[in-house]
């Protein structure tokens, strides 16, 4: 699986040895694959043998390296809960044992740095890791143990997460751990994520007590060797959000998240780089899932900030919250596919309300017309009402496996459990509609401008509406960017963009035409429901886009 932050063949650590790419290693990697297929042919049969067999999958994975922690809030516990609650396989080495609750730490037993080695030794030989993520490194002999596996068995990723001392302030790696980071492994990292206490043990002992001051560590801990920095705030005093630095060598991005009130807090930290690891397992660039493993930390705490395990000061939290909230449920549409973006249907309550028909029989109508993603525009709704007729909505969605989202309201789309919202430059932000759907919800972004993409895409949305692409009488002021305009936010777009505003059946070819890879779609409105039937229209529209994406070989 390739990352797209850094190839195999092109990234250099910058201050030592090549961890990724000696010839030799992807050699011996390349042989350990082909006796893993033979092995599995042996077993499945070879894909000569006939379609119906078994066709063989990797899933991403990530190996953790290190402590256990009993309470199982942090650690490698919280490390495999937090790769799978994100559906990527994590393996463990075990650096040390600890005896540890919700009081804090009252025991730990180091395991033999030979010992440590053999752990690596077994799965980094067998299995095919993409991310390896260190936690609780007990001396600087493990350290040099890890680096030295890692030459042999080249990963895609290292997420280092220095772990010096516990959240209840038990120490948990010994000082002489420190220079390791510093001379040996931070070279080798793809990112490093200290909280402040950690950064300031890291540049020698500051107290970082402002954003300011975690800019300039984050700056002085990329110049110790790694390709990316994460300070994490969370203990910063006199801040209502929690905010982290993010420097990447160039710049610094202040992300911002809502501080959740709770003492189920136990584990952040390893868990923030553990869904950082599974991110880029999955394939996500490094802001990226720095970003998603931020929006997965905050929504963990927010579910479990009542749950109670444990009578000490801090307790864990639930890693697996998606299991039961209702907001991530059992059943809904699962995460977003870009190509439901083919033909999307945004009715109107005006419209309908000319033509006397109901909002599900519109719904009813442009699906059964061959619409691939439904919007609710009712810009004149009752909340109560809307609520209820886009639970009714969500049915007909449902049983046809449509994504149904609603148009700028966020209460609605949470109380009805529709996939998701459509959110523009005025509404609410992409970023707090994010923090309140969580991670598993689609969200689109209205974009006129290719900063505005950029932005869309850095706060998590899924997906672009990029448009007005011709004038319209559906939204009133609206400024149109036309296929110029169009294109160029699709060039800069790193998310799917749909296309709307004036599109209708004589002009849908030309803009689906365009001959940019990553509009997927075309929006409308008036051309669908100010119609006397919907789905005849909609059907028509469909054969229509069907028809320019054979010609330009767009899948369909
Ligand atoms: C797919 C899609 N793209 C753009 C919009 C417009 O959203 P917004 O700018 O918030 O305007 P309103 O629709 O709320 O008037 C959209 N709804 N859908
Ligand atoms: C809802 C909306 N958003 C637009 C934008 O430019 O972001 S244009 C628009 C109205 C689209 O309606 P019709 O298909 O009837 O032109
Ligand atoms: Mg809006």
């Amino acid at each position: 699986m390739a990352l797209p932050f850094q190839t195999l063949s092109t990234r250099i650590p910058r201050n030592t040895t090549p961890l990724h790419s000696p010839p030799r290693v992807n050699r011996a990697l390349a042989s350990r694959k082909r006796a893993a297929l033979v092995a599995a042919s042996a077993m499945y049969g070879s894909a000569a043998d006939g379609a119906h067999k078994r066709k063989l999958q990797p899933l991403p994975h990530v190996l953790t390296v290190a402590g256990s922690d009993s309470g199982a809030g942090a650690g490698v516990q919280a490390d495999i809960k937090a790769c799978g609650a994100l559906g990527v396989f994590c393996s463990s080495v075990v650096t040390a044992v600890t005896a540890q609750n919700t009081v804090g730490v009252q025991g730990v037993h180091v395991v033999p740095e030979s010992f440590v080695e053999e752990q690596l030794r077994s799965v980094l030989s067998d299995m095919d890791v993409d991310v390896v993520k260190t936690g609780m490194l007990p001396s600087i002999g493990v350290v040099k143990v890890l680096c030295d596996s890692l030459r042999k068995f080249p990963v895609k990723a290292l997420v280092v997460d220095p772990v010096m001392v516990s959240t209840s302030g038990d120490t948990l790696s010994a000082p002489s751990t420190l220079s390791g980071y510093r001379d040996q492994l931070f070279a080798m990292a793809d990112i490093v994520t200290p909280n402040l206490k950690e950064a300031s043990a890291l540049l020698g002992g500051a107290p970082l007590k402002t954003v300011y001051d975690m800019r300039d560590a984050a700056k002085s801990i990329y110049n110790l060797g790694p390709r990316h920095v994460l300070v994490k705030g969370g203990d910063l005093s006199d801040s209502s959000d929690a905010i982290d630095i993010f420097f990447d060598g160039q710049t610094c991005h202040e992300l911002r998240g809502s501080r959740v009130k709770t003492r189920n807090t136990h584990g952040t930290g390893c868990t923030m780089a553990s869904c950082i690891a599974a991110e880029l397992a999955k394939g996500s660039a490094m802001l990226q899932a720095v970003q998603e493993a931020k929006a997965f930390v905050e929504s963990a705490l927010h579910y479990s900030k009542d749950m109670a395990i444990g009578n000490g000061p801090q307790g864990p939290f639930d890693h697996l919250f998606r299991l039961k909230s209702p907001h991530y449920n059992v059943g809904a549409t699962p995460r977003f596919n870009p190509d439901d973006l083919f033909l999307y249907a945004v009715t109107d309550s005006r419209m309908n309300k000319k033509w006397g028909r109901s909002i599900t029989d519109a719904v009813q109508a442009a699906i059964e017309g061959g619409a691939t993603i439904i919007q609710l525009r009712e810009k004149e709704a009752e909340t109560r009402e809307f609520i209820e007729s886009a639970k009714a909505c969500l049915e007909i969605c449902r049983s046809s496996r449509v994504p149904l989202l609603i148009n700028d309201r966020v209460d609605v789309a949470l109380a009805c459990g529709a996939d998701g919202v459509h959110v523009g430059q005025s509404d609410m932000p992409a970023r707090t509609a994010r923090e309140l759907l969580g991670p598993g919800k689609i969200i689109g972004v209205s974009c006129k401008t290719p900063a505005q993409a950029e932005k869309a895409w850095a706060d998590g949305a899924d997906y672009i509406g990029c448009g007005g692409v011709f004038p319209t009488t559906t939204k009133e002021d609206n400024i149109t960017v036309g296929m110029e305009g169009l294109k160029a936010v699709c060039l800069a777009s790193k998310l799917p963009v749909v296309a709307i505003g004036g599109i209708g059946i004589a002009n849908a070819r030309s803009v689906m035409e365009i001959g940019v890879p990553n509009l997927k779609g075309i929006a409308i409105v008036s051309a669908l429901f100010d119609r006397e039937c919907v789905a005849t229209e909609t059907r028509k529209l469909r054969s229509v886009l069907m028809d320019a994406c054979s010609r330009t070989n767009l899948s369909v």
